[in-house]
């Protein structure tokens, strides 16, 4: 393949201790060396070595920073291409001047994600590995990041590729006997490609299960803090993650628009968004807001709801009641440090099966009960993340399902009598779906699509 090479700064933009440029493609070395000066020409050195020296701007004839120079040949690399890693001096001048040089020398600025595009081009990785250096990267807890470490070490393409085997062995099997239909053959053929893709979809299934939990420890849980004005929703937003990000007043209507802030639930990642008080309001904003809350409700996937321990139940909290009954939720009772004026059974009553907490966020009470209930909605705690191969990306998810109905309309045809050569087609889509998950059978779009959504210099 004939390529180019390309360069960009790997590290985060502003000062640090030290920035690394990372170069990579044919020319990369002798780049590098141009503008490189040391005890050693880096056309000599052996693979794999590091190299003390002076980055010099070649055509002003002046030192530009004082560096360590990495050189790794292809084809064991990053992106098995020959690469150099450039460590500067962190901050932007020496750093963005070094690079400028390089780009001067015939390298070309890398566009985001293509280093990883190109270990995937060239074989080192596939297409659900270099998806998952990103969720590595995006990664906010823990569990988060194993998944992802664990989608990078290949065990969800090794679980992909077991799947595509076991079709392609039973195509074969179908193809030997659907070229020399014998007497009996097509029956015993039936019968032993239905067994097959019932364990394929058994084993698809089993994947899709993991699919809930490995989707939350990727994207977080959209969880909505919802309740009428002055219920104490941002003193709640605050208290979860620690700071004082939302404004809080005793003046009803405090809150207009709606704030987003990531927390970290015992190893859950929550992304919280604090909501305008609901209740009917002639203010243009404030209604505007309230719109908002509402849309935040539809859209969450966790709600928690609260009451005021100090009011009675007004109509709008009945309606809230409601409303949330169409989602995972919470009922917090807060305000619990003063004198009560709700009737607590009728909020039982009202919850049904939906979880209640006493709360006082002024007392910092009933965060721990909180806790514990968000872990039990979503079952977290049980989960044994060791020996599970996670499916945790919507497009893998996706495929997953059409692969899933793929092999069931082989199953359904051979219950329906229809012909082998027919049920086929839907086992070579179940093999095809499967393949794109591994970026097997995928059109260039969709993986520049892919990398375009990575970090500069990835
Ligand atoms: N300086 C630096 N640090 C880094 C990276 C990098 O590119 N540069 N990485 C970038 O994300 C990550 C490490 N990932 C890497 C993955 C593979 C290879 C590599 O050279 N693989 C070869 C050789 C392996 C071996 O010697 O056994 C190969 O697979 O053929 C290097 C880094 C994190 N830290
Ligand atoms: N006594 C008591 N006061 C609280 C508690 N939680 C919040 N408050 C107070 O209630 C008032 C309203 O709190 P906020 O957090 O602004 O309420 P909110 O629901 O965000 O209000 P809006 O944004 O206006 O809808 C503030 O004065 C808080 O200090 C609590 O547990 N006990
Ligand atoms: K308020
Ligand atoms: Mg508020």
């Amino acid at each position: 393949m004939e390529t180019d090479t390309i360069a960009a700064i790997s590290t985060p933009v502003g000062e640090g201790g030290i920035a690394v440029i990372r170069v990579s493609g044919p020319d990369a070395i002798s780049i590098a060396d141009q503008i490189y000066q040391g005890k050693k020409s880096l056309d000599k050195v052996p693979s794999h070595t590091v190299h003390y020296g002076y980055i010099v701007d070649p055509e002003a004839g002046e030192r530009v920073d004082e560096v360590l120079v990495t050189v790794m040949r292809a084809p064991r690399t990053f992106t098995r291409e020959d690469v150099v890693e450039i460590s500067c001096h962190g901050g932007m001048i020496p750093v963005q001047k070094t690079l400028e040089i390089l780009l001067d020398h015939g390298a070309r600025l890398a566009e985001p994600g293509e280093f990883t595009k190109r270990a995937f081009l060239n074989g080192r990785i596939d297409l659900s590995q270099a998806e998952a250096v990103m969720d590595l990267i995006r990664a906010k807890t823990d569990r988060a990041a194993k998944v992802a470490l664990s989608q990078h070490d290949g065990k969800l393409s090794r679980m992909i590729q077991r799947l595509r085997s076991e079709i392609l062995e039973t195509l074969a099997h179908l193809a030997v006997n659907v070229d020399y239909p014998e007497y009996d053959a097509e029956e015993m053929t039936a019968g032993f490609l239905r067994e097959r893709c019932v364990y394929i979809s058994g084993e698809i299934e089993r994947l899709l299960q993991t699919a809930r939990q490995g989707k939350i420890y990727r994207e977080g849980i959209k969880t909505a803090i919802v309740g009428r004005p002055n219920v104490g929703k941002s003193s709640l937003m605050n208290a979860l993650t620690h700071e004082n990000k939302a404004i809080v007043t005793d003046i009803p209507g405090t809150t207009r628009d709606v704030i987003e802030e990531f927390v970290n639930v015992r190893g859950i990642p929550l992304k919280l968004l604090d909501t305008a008080g609901i209740r009917e309001t002639e203010d243009v904003v404030e209604r505007i807001g309230v719109e908002r809350s509402r849309q935040a409700l539809k859209q969450a996937d966790l709600v928690l709801l609260l009451l005021n321990y100090a009011e009675p139940l007004t109509p709008l909290d009945r309606e809230l009641l409601s409303l949330i009954k169409e989602h995972s939720s919470i009922i917090i009772v807060n305000k619990t440090d003063l004198p009560r004026q709700i009737d607590m059974d009728e909020v039982k009553r009202l919850a049904g099966d939906v979880p209640v907490i006493s709360a006082s966020v002024k007392e910092d009470r009933g965060m721990e009960d909180l806790e514990e209930a968000i872990t039990r909605l979503f079952e977290l705690g049980k989960v044994e993340l060791a020996d599970a191969t996670y499916v945790s990306n919507s497009r893998h998810i996706h495929l997953l399902r059409r692969a899933l109905a793929s092999v069931k309309d082989v199953v359904e045809g051979i219950d329906s009598g229809v012909p082998l050569d027919m049920v086929e087609i839907d086992l070579k889509n179940a093999w095809e779906s499967l393949g794109e998950v591994i970026g097997d059978s995928v059109s260039e779009d969709l993986i520049d699509q892919i990398f375009s959504q990575f970090c500069l210099g990835k």
